[in-house]
């Protein structure tokens, strides 16, 4: 299938006040005049919301939206995952009104991990105009940024992800945590969709308790990270990993939780990817400087 990339992911939260507050006072987005008590829209650029809050009685990570261009492309994809078997339910009338689509079905990986599919993004084009004056996200023909899902089933998602969901391997990690030759390997594997993202998914051999390892948003200057910085410190948000830039895709960025409990990295300075012009590679290291990740499992 050929999905255009990332175009929205839903989280599950117990308190939407306090994901307005991070929303907007943190991120820096908007919140869509269309949200209501038990569903908080935020908004970062043209499209009326990009992160869709559930109202729940749990936190968590909700699903990942995919976007394909257009109904042919959709029914295609639909046909190939019905071809493989895939369990997919059909959105009803009222889901496509919440998300804001044309059309969508959902279906779980191998791992459990929730995914939509779906096609025509309802937008009113209004300006995005950020609350504490972010200038503005990268989005539109990346998509909305990178998710990075748990996969301990790591072989089947793979297969899952290139074989039916028609993702490409960008580059490929393989994480130990501590210098023993004993522990084994946790594969991360980085891959692509139809645009120049370097990664708009990844998959980790690693359980996560929320549901997703991180997401990755992207702005327009690094400055703006910088002051995502100061506005994590000022409102107490805790830090998953320290400023850096990473070397596959030489973002400069930082990792901070997020009031579902997964962690939101904020990043600039993305490479624009020529695949044609691509190879491959594994690396042991995640940055050329910074990203101290061991922050992140320290007590407050
Ligand atoms: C290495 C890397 C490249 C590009 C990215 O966008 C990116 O998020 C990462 C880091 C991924 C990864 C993670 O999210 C969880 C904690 C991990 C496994 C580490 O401890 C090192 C790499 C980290
Ligand atoms: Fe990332």
């Amino acid at each position: 299938m050929d999905i255009r990339g990332l175009g929205y992911v839903t989280a599950f939260s117990t308190d939407l006040e306090q994901w307005r507050e991070y929303g907007t006072q943190v991120l820096g987005m908007m919140v869509a005049p269309e949200s209501t008590d038990d569903l908080l829209l935020l908004k970062l650029d043209e499209r009326s919301y990009r992160i869709a809050v559930i109202k729940s009685d749990q936190n968590g990570f909700g699903a990942s939206g995919w976007e394909v261009a257009d109904q042919k492309a959709f029914d295609q994809a639909v046909a190939e995952l019905e071809a493989a078997d895939v369990d997919i339910a059909h959105g009803s009338e009222v889901d496509v009104q919440a998300r804001k689509v044309q059309a969508l079905v959902t279906f779980k990986d191998p791992e459990g991990n929730r995914h939509e599919l779906f096609w025509g993004p309802v937008s009113d084009y209004s300006r995005f105009v950020s609350p504490v004056g972010v200038k503005g996200f990268v989005t539109g023909e990346l998509g909305l940024g990178h998710v990075v899902l748990p996969a301990t089933a790591f072989d089947r998602c793979r297969e899952f992800y290139t074989n039916v969901m028609g993702f490409d391997l960008s580059d490929l990690m393989n994480v130990r945590f501590t210098p023993d030759p004993a522990e084994p390997n946790k594969r991360l594997h980085f891959l692509h969709c139809n645009n120049a993202r370097h990664h708009s998914l990844a998959i980790f051999e690693m359980p996560s308790e929320s549901g997703c390892i991180h997401m990755m948003l992207e702005v327009d200057d690094v400055d703006e990270v910088g002051r995502a910085l100061d506005r994590q410190q000022a409102h107490g948000v805790k830090l998953s990993a320290t400023l850096g830039r990473h070397i596959n895709d030489d973002m400069v960025s930082f990792y901070m939780k997020t009031p579902s409990g997964f962690d939101m990295e904020y990043g600039s300075e993305g490479l624009i990817m020529d695949w044609d012009n691509h190879t491959a590679f594994e690396t042991m290291a995640t940055s050329h400087w910074g990203h101290d990740f061991s922050i992140g499992f320290k007590q407050d």
